[in-house]
């Protein structure tokens, strides 16, 4: 079952599986692209489609029960490495690498390729929204604010054209549990889809705080 855990592993460990784990999942990615955009002929598809299986299977081999979870590490650190936007272990996450400052700033360059298409060439407006929901989330929690979505409100200003990207998102203010963020996706030519949105710490997670002695921290 998935879950926030408590790891007990070495950053010497941490490191490794992200130097095992990461060229694989890159690897899926290129899959993925390659798979939307191929034009080979049709016996070549059908060999390759017999390939993965076969890769599939032998991942099967041993495998997880639910989902990864969100690992904390004894240094401080967490892995949510099946995160949809930034898990180093997701293929479908593009995946963003998202710069924080404490003062509860987070942005990140990154590109969306042909598997987050919506209309012709542009991005999806619910990939729009995955972005954005994270970098907001992400604003909140380096300001030392973390929460659960609550409302996302989106703006579409003008379509998203596929390729490099910009994200931005930070704190715009926090009344007791609730933080509010606003950010924004923007390609070269400026914003494209403007986000705010209310993180909330639920209520398990403040009566747990409540419980440790920390109930102040988020007041
Ligand atoms: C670093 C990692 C970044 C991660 C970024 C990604 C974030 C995500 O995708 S999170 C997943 C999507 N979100 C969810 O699934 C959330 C589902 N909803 C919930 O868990 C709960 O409804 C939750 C946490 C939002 C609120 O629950 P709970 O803490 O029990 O609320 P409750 O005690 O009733 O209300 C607390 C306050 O919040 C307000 N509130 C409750 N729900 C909402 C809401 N959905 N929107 C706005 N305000 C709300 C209440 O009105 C109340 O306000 P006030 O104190 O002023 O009266």
């Amino acid at each position: 079952m998935a879950r926030y855990a408590q790891e007990d592993v070495t950053a010497a460990e941490v490191a490794r599986q992200k130097a095992l784990y990461g060229p694989l999942t890159q690897s899926i990615r290129e899959l993925v692209d390659a798979a939307i955009r191929t034009e080979v002929d049709d016996d070549t598809v059908r060999a390759a489609q017999a390939e993965i299986e076969a890769v599939t299977a032998r991942l099967r081999a041993r495998q997880l029960e639910g989902s990864y979870g969100v690992r904390f590490t004894p240094s401080g650190g967490s892995r949510a490495w099946g995160n949809a936007v930034v898990g180093t272990r997701n293929a479908v996450a593009p995946p963003l690498v998202i710069h924080h400052e404490e003062s509860g700033r987070a942005w990140s360059d990154f590109d969306l390729g042909a598997a987050y298409e919506g209309p012709p060439g542009l991005v999806h407006g619910g990939v729009a929204a995955l972005v954005l929901d994270q970098m907001l989330g992400e604003a909140a929690g380096a300001g030392g604010k973390p929460g659960m979505t609550g409302t996302l409100t989106l703006r579409y200003r003008r379509a998203t054209p596929l390729g490099p990207l910009r994200a931005e998102a930070h704190i715009d203010r926090v009344e007791g549990i609730k933080t509010y963020a606003v950010g924004h996706l923007a390609d070269a030519e400026g914003v494209t889809v403007e986000a705010e949105g209310v993180f909330i710490l639920p209520r398990w997670a403040r009566e747990r705080l409540e419980e440790s002695g920390f109930p102040s921290r988020f007041e």
